[in-house]
């Protein structure tokens, strides 16, 4: 290390420590390498480059080591326990640079520094660099030189990123896939190691050395969560380890598991690093603690043993894992098939910045530095012996003899991918320990190691993560429990709201249960009073039907009496057409005197011709009945006959047949008797012939027998058909006796009206002719014809006295009212003549008889009815009690306009005679 790295690296110590103590795991790091697992047996054996090592390659004559019984072969368990490296056979030439397992070295030259470009002029001629063939011609004397073959040869103008890229990086990709991997400088002091691995180039990163450059790689690859980084950095000087992130930590011991020989160191500080500037940090402390002894030949080199362990853990994702998957194939262990066990790659790599290796007797005269000298020289020694063990394929490694070796246990022989460096001065005055160094390369480009995978179940990982999965799932429990809790006592609040709720509707539900039972019976009462009504109306119902069958029946009689009535009314009408007609005829004929009575006199004559016509077609008719009878008797007689005789013929077909049958009976008798008798054929077939005779008069008599029985039913039918004849002639013979009964009684009703209608007219015309008559005729002549007047009055009186008890007053009234004028003119007389009587004047009264005529007067135009009317009137106005009531409705003014409607003076005189009876009452004035 350089004088000024130092002290730029102390300015920083102070500050660094306390980010690394800040890191610091709580448990011993170390352990971590003792815990893990390694692969089955089958697993590894895939070269980073992915090219499978060979086993067949390796010398079978290959001694077993203890030392790298770290490593499981895979293919046998020698092997598995051995770890011992392939040796190969020498040659100066290393052909198989395809060989991942051989330990790769490369040399460097360092530039010359100032006192060299003084003193040694002749440098080139030592050393000749052939770099684009890898060799290294070394002049072993004036006249002969060696060319030596190396993995890389490096200028003194390569690079720092050349020198990494073809020593350290294949070993820090190897590092990255699970490999572990060993980068180490070996080379005189002075010539460049610390410059080649643990520059820091913190001013220039093209000064960067291997350290910071490999962990530049790995921190880029192991940017994702799955990959932790974690380093320690030590420091073996005179066989004792310190800790040069802990300075404290100044002999700590090596540990080997006695099962896998895996080499750790427990008591080493080991910080994960999350970043480069954090690495470069932790880098500076570790420079700083440093302890750097200067010698006389080269106060800048360190006589220490600078060891760099770099720990890569890869949690195996299977997407991340794909990759690599497909390039380890082969060394997939085929035993893994616990999927749910997470996977984890651990590997390691060691940067290991080793002490010069000059010799002892050129380190100086100090006792102290001899000392170191030599316990530095045993460590390097003892690497020397292992390598010469190895290159020669020894039996037995001397791992052991020193604490370098037994840490590089591993990286040579071991499983660990191995490049070394070489670094050589270019001063020809070093020639010594350059060929020395030379040769220490060109042993260890004989080991070949034997590179292994390793991938470890990641029960940690699992752990951890089994245990997050149990806080996740107390967690999750117990939020389920908070949120069961939750809910019941929700559930229990609306258990409590519904009891509640229920309770209040229980409540409601009685209240409404007594409410609708109150109600139920409010109903129930109401019901019974509806009931009740409902019978009341039934029962009014059946009073209301009942008085509808009586108005039905009163309506019958009703019309009945309106049918009896109108019957009456045709009578009537008929009686007062034939009396108007007569009185119209007498009255003609009183007017007209004798020519009037002259054609009563006719009249009477053709009303007698009438009769006496009746009579005779009565007569005739009776004749006919008589006819008919006798005709009908004559009929019925021959029917008689007929069917008796007709019964008769039945009976002796009867009897016929009866005694046919006896005749056939008798016969088939006959005929047993005869076949069982005699077999006489003749007989047989004459019996034969006779009753085959018999049959047929036997069918031919049934025949006829049921022809007679069909004419005796149709007989039968025509003599009840006969019968039902005589009947309907009897009952028509009846009814026109009836009839002619009726025509009799009214004939003889029409001659006795006849009769009376001549008394009236003769009595009228001796009224009129009495004054005539008293200057003519005489007194004598007139008291015959009064008397004669008051005959026939009082017998009109009599009649219309019976028409008035027969018809009915109301009746006659009603016919007033008719719309017929014809109608209305008789009635109106038959109320005149009625009303002419005082008995019947009152009843005309009562039943608004004045009413009546008074309608009449004032609406009907017809002058007969006018002049009847007012005659009525004038009749009725006699009775004082009709006068009050004439007066009252109108009387006197109708019949004194109806004056001024007519000029006709019967009708005037029928007015006069109206207005002085009414005159006649001293209360009116007219
Ligand atoms: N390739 C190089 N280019 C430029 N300078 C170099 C190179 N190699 C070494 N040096 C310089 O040479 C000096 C010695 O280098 P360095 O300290 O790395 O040697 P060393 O082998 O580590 O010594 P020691 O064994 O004592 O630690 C340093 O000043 C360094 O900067």
């Amino acid at each position: 290390m350089t004088s000024s790295n130092s002290s730029a690296v102390r300015s920083s110590a102070k500050h660094a420590a306390e980010r690394i103590q800040q890191h610091l795991p709580p448990s011993n790091p170390g352990s971590l390498s003792s815990s893990s697992l390694n692969l089955p047996a089958r697993a590894s054996l895939i070269a980073p480059g992915g090219a499978p090592i060979s086993h067949s390659s390796r010398p079978k004559d290959r001694p077993s080591s203890s030392a790298s019984s770290a490593s499981i072969s895979a293919s046998s368990p020698s092997t598995r326990r051995s770890g011992t490296p392939v040796r190969r056979s020498q040659s100066k030439d290393f052909d198989d640079d395809n060989d991942p397992g051989r330990v790769r070295v490369s040399v460097r030259v360092r530039p010359r520094n100032g006192e060299e470009l003084k003193s040694d002029a002749d440098f080139a001629d030592l050393v000749e660099l052939q770099p684009e063939i890898k060799r290294l011609k070394l002049r072993k004397n004036n006249w002969s030189s060696e060319s030596y073959r190396f993995d890389e040869v490096f200028t003194d103008t390569s690079s720092q990123k050349r020198v990494y890229e073809g020593v350290a990086k294949p070993v820090v990709e190897g590092v990255l896939n699970g490999y572990n991997g060993t980068i180490m400088a070996y080379g005189q002091t002075g010539t460049g190691k610390t410059y080649t691995v643990g520059k820091i180039g913190k001013d220039d990163a093209a000064e960067r050395g291997i350290m910071v450059r490999a962990l530049e790689d790995i921190l880029v690859s192991a940017s994702s969560a799955s990959v932790s980084v974690e380093i320690s950095y030590l420091q073996l000087y005179m066989e004792t380890i310190q800790d040069l992130l802990a300075p404290e930590r100044s002999n700590i011991s090596i540990n080997e598991d006695a099962k896998t020989g895996e080499v750790s160191v427990p008591g080493a500080t080991v910080v994960n690093i999350q970043d480069l500037d954090h690495f470069l940090q932790v880098l500076q402390v570790g420079e700083a603690n440093r302890h750097a002894a200067n010698t006389k030949m080269n106060t800048e080199s360190s006589r220490s043993h600078a060891i760099l362990t770099v720990y890569v853990r890869r949690a195996m994702h299977e997407k991340a894992e794909t990759g690599t998957k497909s390039r380890d194939k082969e060394a997939k262990p085929e035993s893994l098939g616990d999927k749910g066990i997470p996977r984890v790659r651990k590997s390691k790599l060691l940067i290991v910045d080793l002490a010069g290796s000059e010799r002892i007797n050129k380190s100086g005269t100090d006792g102290h530095l001899i000392e170191e000298a030599k316990f530095i020289n045993l460590s390097l020694t003892s690497l020397g012996k292992c390598i010469n063990a190895l290159a020669e394929g020894s039996s037995h490694i001397p791992t052991r003899d020193s604490k370098l070796t037994r840490l590089l246990r591993d990286s040579f022989g071991g499983s660990a991918r191995t490049s070394l460096i070489i670094t050589i001065g270019p001063s020809a005055r070093y020639h010594a320990e350059t060929t020395s160094t030379i040769m220490f390369g060109q042993r260890a480009m004989k080991i070949v190691n034997m590179v292994k995978l390793k991938e470890e179940f990641d029960y940690e990982s699992l752990c951890r993560k089994l245990e997050t999965q149990v806080d996740h799932l107390t967690a999750e429990v117990e939020r389920q429990n908070k949120l069961r809790n939750s809910e019941k006592h929700e559930l229990e609040k609306r258990l409590r709201e519904c009891e509640n709720s229920f309770a209040e509707a229980e409540k409601n539900a009685i209240t409404r249960s007594k409410f609708l039972e109150k109600e139920n019976g409010r109903l129930e009462l109401r019901m019974k009073e509806l009931l009740k009504d409902l019978q009341l109306q039934k029962d009014q119902c059946d009073l209301m039907r009942d008085k509808a069958i009586q108005l039905e029946m009163n309506l019958k009689n009703t019309k009945q009496q309106q049918l009896e009535t109108s019957a009456y009314q045709e009578k009537l009408a008929d009686a007062s057409q034939v009396y108007e007609k007569k009185i119209a005829e007498l009255v003609q004929k009183v007017e007209d005197e004798q020519a009037r009575s002259t054609n009563a006199e006719h009249q009477l004559e053709e009303m007698k011709n009438v009769l006496s016509n009746q009579q005779k077609s009565i007569h005739e008719q009776e004749m006919g009945n008589y006819q008919y009878q006798r005709e009908l008797a004559e009929t019925t007689y021959t029917y008689e006959s007929k069917i008796a005789e007709l019964q008769k013929k039945l009976e002796d077909e009867h009897d016929r047949s009866n005694a046919a049958e006896e005749q056939l009976r008798q016969m088939k008798r006959n005929i047993s008797d005869r076949q069982v008798l005699s077999q006489e054929n003749e007989e047989t077939n004459e019996l034969r012939r006779k009753l085959e005779e018999l049959t047929q008069i036997y069918e031919s008599t049934v025949d006829e027998l049921q022809t007679v029985k069909l004419d005796y039913d149709d007989l039968l039918h025509q003599k009840e058909k006969l019968g039902e004849e005589v009947r309907d002639m009897k009952e028509r013979l009846l009814l026109e006796e009836k009839q002619r009964k009726q025509m009799e009684s009214e004939l003889s009703k029409l001659k006795k009206n006849l009769r009376e209608s001549e008394i009236v007219v003769e009595d009228k015309r001796m009224k009129e002719d009495l004054p005539k008559g008293s200057s003519e005729s005489g007194a004598l002549t007139g008291s015959q014809r009064s008397q004669g007047l008051k005959k026939s009055l009082s017998g009109q009186r009599a009649t219309m006295a019976r028409l008035c008890e027969e018809v009915g007053v109301q009746k006659i009234l009603h016919l007033i009212k008719s719309e017929d004028v014809e109608v209305q003119i008789q009635a109106v007389k038959v109320v005149a003549n009625l009303a002419a009587e005082e008995s019947n004047q009152v009843k005309i009264v009562e039943e608004g008889g004045v009413e009546a005529l008074l309608m009449l007067v004032q609406s009907s135009q017809n002058s007969t009815i006018l002049r009847v009317a007012s005659g009525a009137i004038a009749n009725l106005a006699m009775n004082e009690k009709s006068q009050d009531l004439i007066m009252n409705k109108g009387g006197a003014q109708l019949l004194a306009k109806m004056v001024t409607k007519t000029d006709d003076p019967q009708t005037l005189r029928m007015v006069a005679g109206a207005l002085a009876n009414l005159c006649g009452n001293g209360e009116h004035e007219i």
